[in-house]
């Protein structure tokens, strides 16, 4: 049995179709594949928090988290996009459970280093395989909110892509980023492929900007540690999501190096 992790944006969870939530459902019988799903809900967060008149803002695609935000964080993710992720899969597989990365103590974390004054925002340092394999092996579908623990029961805001990226890496499983374009633009063309080197120069160029810069860096961050396959693609494209199942090219595909795209 394979293990794909498949990371819902925020950005497209409200207008994925029925038939999506299906296909993910009946995976494991039609596929032999046992997805792993992680979550955002950036958008969600923002207009809570607009609501709440609390003010929030991002660095390098990174919201800043003070403790007050952090509360709002946890309830939209863990609560209400989890929840809804879990109801809609439910409809066709029983064995769906919602877990936010601080139950089990699945997600461990330490304060991110590569941005200051960020607040509470967290950097997956260790993932609980054993806790995730139990949950797969036994034919549950774990759907999953980016928070994660640290030390003295303080909270962390992790990003969801880095999040995932921890998770593909700690499972060695392939990571499809489900997202709201149908991959990584460049003049209005999605770009098939993409190399460590393209990324860097698109991000210094400002053609990969805000929530894709860190989509991207985890990708390359996953493939690093040796996760064998990242693309990001759009979850209204069905086939491309079958078509990444089946090892074919879909989206943008991330590499470390230049190859020839197959
Ligand atoms: N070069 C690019 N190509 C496509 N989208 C880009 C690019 N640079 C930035 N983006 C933005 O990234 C968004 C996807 O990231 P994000 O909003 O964080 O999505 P998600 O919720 O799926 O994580 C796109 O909707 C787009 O606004
Ligand atoms: C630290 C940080 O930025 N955390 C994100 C977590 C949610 C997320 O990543 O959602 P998307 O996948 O929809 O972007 C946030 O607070 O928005």
């Amino acid at each position: 049995m394979q293990t794909i992790v498949f990371k819902c944006g925020g950005s497209i969870v409200d207008a994925l179709p029925e038939s999506f939530f299906e296909m993910l459902g009946t995976l494991k019988a039609t596929h032999d594949v046992a997805p792993v799903i992680v979550h955002g809900g950036g958008p969600m967060i923002s207009s809570k928090l607009k609501q709440l008149n609390v003010t929030s803002t991002f660095v390098d695609g990174l919201r800043v988290t003070t403790n007050e935000v952090l509360d709002v964080v946890e309830m939209v993710l863990s609560g209400a996009v989890n929840k809804q992720i879990v109801r809609k899969l439910s409809v066709f597989n029983d064995k769906v459970v919602g877990i936010s990365g601080v139950d089990g103590g699945l997600l461990k974390a330490v304060p991110v280093t590569k941005v200051d004054q960020i607040g509470y925002v967290g950097e997956v340092t260790d993932v609980n395989h054993d806790f995730l394999t139990t949950l797969t092996t036994n034919g549950y579908i774990p759907v999953i909110s980016p928070l994660a623990l640290g030390t003295d029961a303080q909270r962390y805001n992790v990003n969801a892509d880095m999040a995932a990226a921890a998770i593909a890496d700690c499972l060695s499983a392939p990571l499809l980023f489900i997202s709201d374009i149908p991959g990584v633009k460049q003049d209005e063309r999605i770009l098939n492929h993409l190399s460590q080197q393209e990324i860097e120069s698109l991000i210094e160029a400002g053609t990969i900007y805000g929530g894709m810069i860190p989509k991207v860096q985890s990708a390359l961050e996953a493939l690093d540690k040796g996760v064998p396959e990242v693309a990001i693609v759009s979850g209204l494209e069905e086939r491309a999501i079958h078509q990444f199942i089946a090892g074919e090219a879909v989206g943008t595909r991330i590499t470390l190096s230049e190859v020839a795209y197959v």
